[in-house]
């Protein structure tokens, strides 16, 4: 159906990053000279078009939908579909129905990546994405405070379960860096390393705390040149040998 590498950036908690991360390493693997998509599978909670400061719907052609393209990435999101901020009241089958629509009804072409950002928990989407698109891989995402990697890990094991490569975990918030030399792990610490032991999988990041550049229209893109933004190169890279 997709005509490219699928990677699901899930978790089994919410307000964990994925949805940050899923644009980052967009961007991060589009800075490796790859083509990316960003498929924005958080039907109710989607976000993806406020990061990139998307404003617009995308075209049809010939019944077809033409990719919204911000940054060089071509999105897709429930967030081009609704009315202002309208809340979606949706019921399961309605859910898979729209997974459907956003990977056959889309004029993506061939890409090297396509991300899925993927709602928290192992709800309907979770599953019929698990489903529908049987050749994606995932990363886990959580945050240090083990707690948050005791729920993350339910989205890992789903994964495992449905036979999806789980590619590693990456830690996300796991540290601030004031100065870019002395750590302070004020959320906590060991998380990610618990999950990845729980999944056996590598921990392939821990990334930093970064403060919103808040004169940004998208605060959430890490700036070049920043920690953060060096630790996404490194995950893109990263990702990119798994595949
Ligand atoms: N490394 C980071 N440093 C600072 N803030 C971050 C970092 N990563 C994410 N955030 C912030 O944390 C909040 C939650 O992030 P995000 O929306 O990406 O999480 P999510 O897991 O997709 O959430 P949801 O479960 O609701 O879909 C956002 O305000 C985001 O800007």
């Amino acid at each position: 159906m997709l005509k490219g590498n699928v990677l699901a950036v899930t978790s089994g908690k919410g307000g964990v990053g994925k949805s940050s991360m899923s644009v980052n390493l967009a961007l991060a693997l589009q800075e490796l000279g790859k083509s990316v998509a960003i498929i924005d599978l958080d039907i109710y909670g989607f976000s993806i078009p406020k990061i990139l400061d998307i404003d617009y719907k995308p075209k049809t052609f010939n019944g077809k939908i033409i990719p919204v393209e911000s940054h060089g990435i071509k999105v897709m999101s429930m967030g081009f579909l609704v009315k202002d901020n309208e809340p979606i009241v949706w019921r399961g089958p309605m859910l898979g129905k729209m997974i459907q629509h956003f990977t056959e009804d889309v004029l993506w072409g061939e890409l090297d990546y396509f991300i899925l950002d993927m709602p928290p928990g192992t709800g309907d989407v979770a599953l019929d994405m698990h489903l529908m698109i049987p050749e994606s891989k995932e990363i886990i995402v959580t945050t240090p405070h083990k707690a948050a990697a005791f729920v993350a890990e339910r989205a890992g094991v789903m994964a495992i379960k449905s036979k999806h490569e789980v590619i590693g975990v990456v830690e996300n918030m796991s540290y601030f860096l004031p100065d870019g030399v002395q750590k302070y792990f004020i959320f906590g610490s060991g998380g990610g390393e618990v999950l990845a032991d729980q999944l056996h999988v590598d921990l392939l990041a821990q990334l930093p705390i970064q403060e919103p550049a808040e004169s940004s229209e998208t605060p959430a893109i890490a700036i070049g040149g920043t920690p953060l933004h060096r630790e996404y190169m490194n995950l893109a890279k990263v990702i990119d040998s798994k595949f």
